[in-house]
């Protein structure tokens, strides 16, 4: 069938459909909120209208500099942490072909200020020593520390080898129009710059040219994952009834698993094109939900790879989790497993199957095995892994996500917890104005 199904009834033996039904008048004033900015955070809601309100122009300038770029680059490294990196991450991996670093036509798309790992960026540079390349940086507050001292290697890198004012003719920044370190340091140096909207948060921005520019340069057709977003938007929005809308099942199943106790929510793929799906998937639930003391954990696991390391604990420890098992209907290519005149390893009785068919009873046998271990699974599938299919997932989960966090009554679109330990960092790192909480933490650190 043509289009996301979010399946419950391998979750309704633990949280029957009256209890998922309970949900129906909350998520539809959250619904509500959300339509009206009415709700808590109603300030960074930006996203919701997002894939209606993109215009032509926009997406023209874009896909110009994203093919210029590819046109001087065999690499772009795109630097960025959070919600400026995950949704590119994210797109790129699940649309890709999975050898594409051996493959050598076409630009790569390397990221970086993910981490502070020294390894890691030493061994970029040496990469970047012996190839043409252009970056964009990314930074909605522009002042994040990991793609900031990423961007200060890149930028000494690029500007030693090229020159200041071709380095400058390779850099892109995508920051706030007007605040922040970033807007300050490309408005000096003459950075081709993109906005990220002051109303979309990072972890909502994958819309944005955030996302976009990046996806476009690994040569993927933007205005398709547009159009799928649109239409996750209109099948979302809040003049769809809750028992037809998607988003509001998959918020509804969710609480009312939370509320018997489900505590962790393990996202479980076929695929491992969409592990990168699931981390922007845990950032943005995470994020969104994790707060006042409540929220479903997000966890992660790729199947059947995980099954052999995992696989224990979720048949047979704790039983605070539950599965939502996103899955697509459709591979891209057709394998089927040989016949073997020996049969040594005893395959032949699957010989000629699909690899998807093998794949496809794997997950529905550890769905039942799962269940009988006392796991509920919500199922989401999409048809296929395309832009149009990519998109309108992520717009989806963006939705429920919202309605999720307005369903526990947290403010889904602020972070404040992170702060926490930049400001340890900071004062660890002796940053002007923090001596004193560096003291009382070497202290308590014993160091
Ligand atoms: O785009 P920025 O401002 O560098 O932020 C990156 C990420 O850091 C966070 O602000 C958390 O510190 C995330 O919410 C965000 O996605």
């Amino acid at each position: 069938m043509s289009k996301l199904e979010v399946k419950l009834n391998n979750m309704l033996q633990f949280a029957s459909e009256q209890e998922v039904m309970s949900y129906r008048e909350k998520i539809n004033l959250c619904q509500k909120q959300i339509e009206e900015k009415s709700g808590k955070g109603n300030d960074f809601l930006g996203w919701v209208n997002l894939p209606a309100e993109i215009t032509e122009e926009q997406l023209k300038s874009v896909e110009k500099v994203a093919a210029e770029l590819r046109g001087k680059s065999e690499i772009v490294v795109v630097v960025g942490i959070g919600g400026s990196y995950l949704g590119a991450k994210a797109v790129i991996e699940a649309l890709g072909n999975s050898f594409s670093m051996l493959n050598d036509n076409g630009t790569k798309v390397l990221f970086a200020g993910n981490s502070i790992c020294e390894d890691y960026h030493a061994e970029l540079l040496k990469v970047l020593d012996k190839h043409s390349y252009s970056i964009v940086v990314i930074s909605k507050s522009g002042t994040t520390t990991e793609p900031a001292i990423a961007f200060r290697l890149l930028k000494q890198h690029l500007e030693s080898k090229v020159g200041k004012s071709e380095a400058a003719s390779r850099i892109v920044a995508i920051t706030d129009q007007s605040k922040g370190a970033l807007r300050k340091l490309a408005d000096t140096e003459g950075y081709r710059t993109f906005i990220i909207p002051d109303d979309v948060g990072g972890r909502y921005s994958v819309l944005t040219p955030v996302g976009l520019l990046p996806i476009a340069i690994a040569g993927f057709d933007i205005r398709k994952m547009v159009e799928g977003a649109r239409k996750a938007m209109s099948d979302t929005a809040a003049n769809v009834p809750f028992e037809q809308n998607p988003a509001c099942q998959y918020a509804a199943a969710r609480n009312a698993l939370y509320a018997k106790g489900k505590k962790v929510e393990i996202m479980v793929n076929y695929t491992p094109k969409l592990h990168y799906v699931t981390e922007w998937w845990k950032q943005l639930y995470g994020e969104s939900e994790g707060k006042e003391n409540k929220g479903i954990f997000p966890a992660g696991v790729d199947f059947t790879t995980d099954l052999h390391s995992m696989g224990q604990y979720i048949q047979e420890g704790e039983r605070f989790i539950f599965e939502t098992v996103l899955s697509v209907s459709n591979s891209s290519n057709k394998l089927t497993i040989p016949e073997d005149p020996d049969n040594l390893d005893q395959l032949n009785y699957i010989a000629g199957k699909r690899l998807s068919e093998v794949n496809h009873m794997a997950k529905l046998g550890t769905i039942v095995a799962h269940n009988d271990g006392g796991v509920p699974n919500i199922q989401i599938s999409i048809p296929e892994l395309s832009e149009y299919w990519i998109g309108y997932l992520l717009y989806f989960f963006e939705r429920a996500c919202a309605i999720s966090g307005y369903t526990i009554d947290v403010n889904p679109f602020d972070q404040p917890g992170v702060e926490a330990y930049k400001k340890n960092m900071f004062a660890l790192l002796g940053k002007p104005g923090f001596e004193e909480q560096g003291a009382e933490l070497r202290k308590r650190l014993g160091i």
